[in-house]
């Protein structure tokens, strides 16, 4: 049995977790953590993690980005595992879920979906053909109107695995209107839709002269991510300090 502790356990992750983990037998939430108490669960909720005396496992993070670090301190505290979920994180952040990972395993991917993370894979090959051939890299991604973070997680885990492959030569174009000149060779443009309900959309279009080649990924329900996150906790229980991510969980 995992025992999981839910960060951001009344956002829609969250409640998503929550329903998914009900029918795993394997699994199971022993607490929650929210600022806000609004939702009636079948747990115990706590406002932070430092006031939470439950024993678990692992915590599953789906919350919000100004909550990262006190999440982290409090981790370590406790030394339990977490599954970094969160987008939006700052150059700083980045730093200290690495130095952290040192002291207690992280997991941290910014798409739990089997489809993302193979698509991670597949846009590396393609970029290694086709930049040499001219062709130019565009991201577009959509999401639901709730989204606080742009681009998405996703969108820009998407850019830095094409730009490894260019060792770093790519830099990325997020806002073109207060430019007037040519698009430069080595731009990556990353654009954002938001609007309605949109789960998460993520587009790759090489353009090459006369030709265009698309990637897409459409995610048609948040239980693609929820069930990539379970998976993730209980691969993380009882492992070493690390850094961790889904490419460690799902074999592709
Ligand atoms: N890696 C992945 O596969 C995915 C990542 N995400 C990311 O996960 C995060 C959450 O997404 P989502 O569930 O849609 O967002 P929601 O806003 O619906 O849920 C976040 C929850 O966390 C709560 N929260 C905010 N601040 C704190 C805090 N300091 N401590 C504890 N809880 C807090 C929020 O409360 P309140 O509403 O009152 O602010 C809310 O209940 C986002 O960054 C999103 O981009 C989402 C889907 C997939
Ligand atoms: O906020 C969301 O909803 C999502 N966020 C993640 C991101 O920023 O990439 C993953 C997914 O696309 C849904």
């Amino acid at each position: 049995m995992t025992r999981i502790i839910m960060h951001g356990c009344n956002g829609a992750m969250g409640q998503t977790i929550t329903r998914i983990v009900k029918e795993d037998a394997e699994a199971e939430i022993v607490a929650g953590i929210d600022i806000h108490n609004t939702m009636e669960n079948e747990y115990p909720v706590f406002q932070s993690l430092s006031q939470c005396d439950i024993e678990a496992d692992v915590i599953i993070d789906f919350a919000a980005a100004v909550a990262v670090d006190s999440l982290l301190d409090n981790a370590i505290v406790k030394r339990l595992p977490i599954v970094l979920c969160t987008t939006g994180l700052t150059e700083e952040q980045l730093k200290k879920v690495k130095q952290c990972s040192n002291l207690i395993p992280i997991l941290k991917s910014a798409n739990m979906s089997l489809g993302i993370n193979m698509l991670l894979k597949l846009v590396k090959e393609a970029v290694s053909v086709l930049a040499p051939a001219d062709f130019d890299v565009e991201i577009v991604e959509k999401h639901h109107n709730q989204k606080k973070d742009a681009p998405s997680g996703t969108a820009l885990a998407l850019a830095d695995s094409i730009n490894e492959v260019m060792d770093g030569q790519y830099e990325y174009m997020f806002d073109r209107s207060t430019r007037n000149e040519k698009r430069g060779k080595k731009e990556l443009g990353i654009s954002a839709v938001r609007g309605g309900t949109i789960v998460g959309e993520h587009e790759v279009i090489f353009a090459g002269t006369d030709e265009v080649i698309e990637f897409k990924h459409t995610a048609y329900s948040k239980a693609v991510f929820a069930k990539g996150a379970v998976a993730a906790a209980k691969f993380l229980k009882g492992r070493r300090p690390g850094f961790y991510d889904m490419s460690d969980v799902v074999r592709i």
